[in-house]
């Protein structure tokens, strides 16, 4: 069954420009030159019930933005989505009582509250009966291992313990649609596996669909099957990250230990010279010429060692989003 359904959604803002200084200022209480600003650019696509989507993104490419309208936040500019069957911007009360949105950036907690007065006011406002509440927060407060830490003032926690106490915040309510806004921001790697582990147990055990924007790229390697992929306000793919690279032309990697150097000229004869450290070379090549390459590096070069590996994702991601930017510039340069 289809959760989320999003059809040519778009947002565009607009905003002033203002030059420095006190005599601009004056000026532009009279002329203003106003700017629009296309955050997000007729985007689509469907997500499943119990679903884990990442949502990829160089800054500034409209996720965050995005998440706002499928929240009810933002009202969009243009198209329209449903989820869980509701226009997210109508904000009716049966909607809110059914998602949640993670922001890693912001806090709903009271600061200088226990983190359990600021659970228990979520409670309220979702009007969640006695038993639920203490199984839920029991449960989840054990999970996350902080139930320890639910009557301390939550100024006084760490940033790890803050975003557990924020999760559990955003779930005492047993949302069926999480929006999760860089979750793992500023942690640790060992809070940030914590969190993941915990998103992949509560996603398997309540079917909970989850879209999930990070810049970590072990967050989205590690819960998500499925990534949309938006620069520019525009989604620019959509599908497993293992197929990121197969869409990129067909490039592999070459590591090579050599037992003394090589001319910058000779290696090139192989592909791409991407790194030269000492004696270790890395070079990207084509994929289709991989018997001849291998054949000719092994009669020409002083090899100690070799492997041929994948492009890493990461390196798939940012030449996808350089692609992005060059037919955005492209579209602008010919409108
Ligand atoms: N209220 C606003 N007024 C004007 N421009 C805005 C506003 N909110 C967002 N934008 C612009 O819209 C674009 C998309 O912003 P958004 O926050 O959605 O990006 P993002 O993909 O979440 O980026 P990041 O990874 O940096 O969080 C940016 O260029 C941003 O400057």
């Amino acid at each position: 069954m289809m959760i989320i359904e999003v059809n040519g959604l778009s947002k565009s803002f607009s905003y002033y420009n203002k030059e420095l200084g006190l005599k601009s200022s004056f000026s532009n209480l009279f002329r203003r030159e106003k700017l629009i600003k296309d955050a997000v650019s007729n985007i689509s696509f469907g997500i499943e019930e119990g679903e884990v989507v990442g949502f990829l993104g160089p800054n500034g490419a409209g996720k965050t933005t995005t998440l706002k309208m499928l929240s009810g936040i933002l009202y969009p500019g243009g198209g329209s989505a449903t989820v869980l069957g509701y226009t997210p911007w109508e904000r009716k009360n049966d909607f809110k009582r059914q998602f949640s949105i993670v922001m890693g950036q912001k806090n709903q907690l009271w600061w200088d509250l226990p983190a359990n007065e600021s659970l228990y006011l979520n409670k309220c406002i979702y009007e969640v009966d006695d038993k639920q509440y203490n199984d839920t927060l029991g449960e989840l407060s054990e999970l996350l291992d902080v139930q320890h830490l639910l009557k301390v003032q939550v100024r006084r926690l760490s940033l790890g313990e803050r975003m557990k106490m924020e999760l559990i915040a955003a779930l005492i309510h047993k949302p069926k649609v999480l929006f999760l806004d860089e979750p793992t921001i500023g942690l640790d790697i060992l809070s940030q596996r914590k969190i993941r582990e915990f998103f992949k147990y509560y996603n398997q055990d309540r079917k909970t669909t989850i879209l999930l924007t990070s810049h970590y790229m072990n967050d989205i390697e590690d819960l998500c099957k499925r990534t949309i992929i938006i620069n520019h306000g525009k989604v620019i793919f959509d599908g497993s990250l293992n197929e990121v690279n197969n869409i990129l032309g067909h490039k592999k990697i070459m590591k090579l230990v050599l037992s003394h150097p090589v001319d910058a000229q000779t290696l090139q004869q192989v592909g791409n010279v991407k790194e030269v450290k000492d004696l270790l070379v890395t070079i990207e090549f084509e994929k289709h010429d991989i018997k001849r390459l291998s054949r000719w590096v092994l009669d020409h070069l002083p090899v100690v060692d070799f492997t041929i590996e994948d492009i890493p994702i990461e390196e798939g991601i940012a030449m996808l989003y350089q692609r992005g930017g060059e037919q955005h510039a492209h579209a602008e340069q010919i409108s």
